[in-house]
């Protein structure tokens, strides 16, 4: 059945952002146009405030310099600097609240200014209803305009049962009113998890499991490893990304041993 439009959001350090936080909105995007379960309008990535203070989060401005510059050829993903402009760290569920409201006041007021974190399809949401979701909507199956549905890894997903990290009521609300969308890993069961969980298993309507069956262990620890031990990072990150890193000489990266012998030789 048809769950609307959706715009997915992806929260998290990204510092530095990899290929997989954005490859899992691509996963994400074709899983759901071939089940016909919605239409992705749009996709956010919002970085975490840096008074989350988890360690080797660099500045917010530099891991939103290296988003943009990881995401300048996509048309669809944008990057949110609102959770790193508060006074300090907004839980998950008041950010993915805030955009929702945002995006869906842009599209019932025609004068509202738009952030530009705004993905620009939003805008031509009333244009692009597709015959399933126009049918749901007509039967009352779906509600007019968008829900921010936050996407993770199965990681992310775990950590809803470390002791003390998450409210349950923000668990309840972020599964219950927008809805997760997961990407595991071949060989990982979130499903399990799902299960193992009361409030999970209560909306396991709203969770989307998606298994990537290409590997993807890439991860920012790896590379910020790769960086400091000036081994090469290439491909598993925008080159943009890396050239970045060594300008503003970030992760304590060290100038890249085998780079250097091929330049000179
Ligand atoms: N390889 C991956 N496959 C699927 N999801 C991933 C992968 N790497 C990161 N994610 C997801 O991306 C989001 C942002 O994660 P985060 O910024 O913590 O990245 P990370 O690479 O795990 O960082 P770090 O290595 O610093 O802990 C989370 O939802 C996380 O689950
Ligand atoms: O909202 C919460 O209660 C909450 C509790 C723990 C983590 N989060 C979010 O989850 C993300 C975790 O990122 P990371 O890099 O630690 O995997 C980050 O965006 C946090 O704001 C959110």
């Amino acid at each position: 059945m048809s769950q609307g439009k959706i715009v997915l959001m992806a929260c998290g350090s990204f510092s530095p952002p990899t290929f997989m936080h954005l490859r899992m909105f691509e996963i994400a995007r074709d899983y759901i146009h071939s089940l016909g379960i919605g239409t992705i309008v749009g996709g956010i990535v919002s970085p975490v405030h840096d008074a989350y203070g988890k360690k080797e989060l660099v500045a917010a401005q530099h891991r939103i310099a290296m988003l943009k510059l990881a995401l300048r050829s996509s048309g669809w993903i944008k990057v949110s600097e609102w959770e790193t402009q508060q006074s300090g760290w907004t839980r998950t569920k008041v950010s993915m609240q805030y955009h929702q409201d945002t995006i869906n006041k842009c599209l019932s007021e025609l004068n509202s200014d738009a952030p530009a974190w705004l993905p620009d399809d939003v805008l031509n949401v009333n244009s692009i209803d597709e015959p399933d979701d126009l049918a749901a909507k007509l039967n009352g199956n779906v509600e007019d305009g968008v829900t921010v549905k936050l996407l993770c890894g199965a990681d992310l997903l775990e950590s809803f049962a470390t002791p003390g990290l998450w409210a349950e009521e923000d668990i309840e609300a972020i599964v219950g009113r927008h809805g997760l969308v997961v990407v595991s890993r071949a060989g990982s069961d979130p499903g399990k998890f799902i299960y193992e969980s009361d409030a999970l298993y209560k909306h396991r309507k709203n969770v989307l499991l998606m298994t990537n069956y290409i590997t993807n262990e890439v991860s920012s620890t790896v590379i910020r490893r790769l960086l400091r031990r000036g081994e090469s990072a290439k491909y598993l990150t925008d080159d943009g990304v890396l050239a970045y890193i060594r300008q503003y000489r970030l992760y304590g990266a060290l100038p890249c041993v085998t780079e250097a012998a091929a330049r000179y030789s």
